[in-house]
């Protein structure tokens, strides 16, 4: 037998590291789902260069993403991101926590399955809720029933964040429970 034994000195973040290697790290998920406030530490923690494809967005265009929706619509800003997070991409190793509808575009998906390690932060409906109820800046939740549509949102999106490499359930627990626990799936996985 030619069993490979790890080193017991390897800690999970240096594991985690190794597993990455030279590709970005990028977040995916839903509204509130965490990926700006754990993608931050997790890059932290793993010592990448990270960014906000919004706020990155928002830097490059010097708008806010509610005035970019307001002016030129969803189809634009979906393009825009898409463009956004193919150069963050492609001048990594990043971590990327992307915007909540970037996944879902098929383009922009196709990068991020070619250029990166992807994590879907899953949640549930009410972890979310109370979460994104307590901004008004997300313009697609600018509506009659904001709840309503975050559902609608989570039924038609959640089939396709399944896609992402790794899954981690978003939930009220401290921060640095769920960086832990992204550490431990990326951990786990096969070294590419
Ligand atoms: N594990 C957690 N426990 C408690 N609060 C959290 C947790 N993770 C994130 N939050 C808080 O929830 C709010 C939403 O998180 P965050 O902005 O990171 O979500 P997001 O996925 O980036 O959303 P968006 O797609 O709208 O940018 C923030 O106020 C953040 O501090
Ligand atoms: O879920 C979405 O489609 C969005 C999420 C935000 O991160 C922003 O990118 C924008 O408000 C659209
Ligand atoms: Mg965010």
């Amino acid at each position: 037998m030619n069993d490979v034994i790890e080193p017991v000195s390897e800690t999970l973040v240096e594991r985690a590291k190794t597993v990455l290697g030279r590709r970005n790290l990028v977040f995916v998920g839903l509204m509130g789902a965490g990926k700006s406030a754990i993608g931050r530490m997790t890059a932290t923690l793993l010592n990448i260069p990270f960014v906000d494809s919004d706020h990155e967005i928002e830097r490059v265009s010097r708008m806010t993403i509610s005035e970019l929706f307001a002016a030129y619509g969803e189809e634009e800003f979906r393009s825009l991101e898409g463009r956004v997070i193919k150069r963050l991409l492609h001048s990594g190793p990043r971590v990327v926590s992307t915007g909540g509808g970037a996944y879902i575009n098929e383009r922009t998906r196709r990068h991020i399955k070619k250029n990166g390690l992807s994590v879907w932060l899953s949640a549930d409906l009410d972890v979310l809720w109370q979460r994104v109820n307590k901004r008004d800046t997300r313009p697609l939740l600018k509506t009659e029933n904001p709840k309503q549509t975050l559902e609608n949102l989570m039924n038609a999106r959640y089939p396709v964040y399944a896609e992402a490499d790794l899954t981690v359930v978003s939930r009220d627990v401290k921060k640095e429970v769920m960086v832990d626990e992204v550490l431990a799936a990326i951990a786990a996985m096969p070294k590419k």
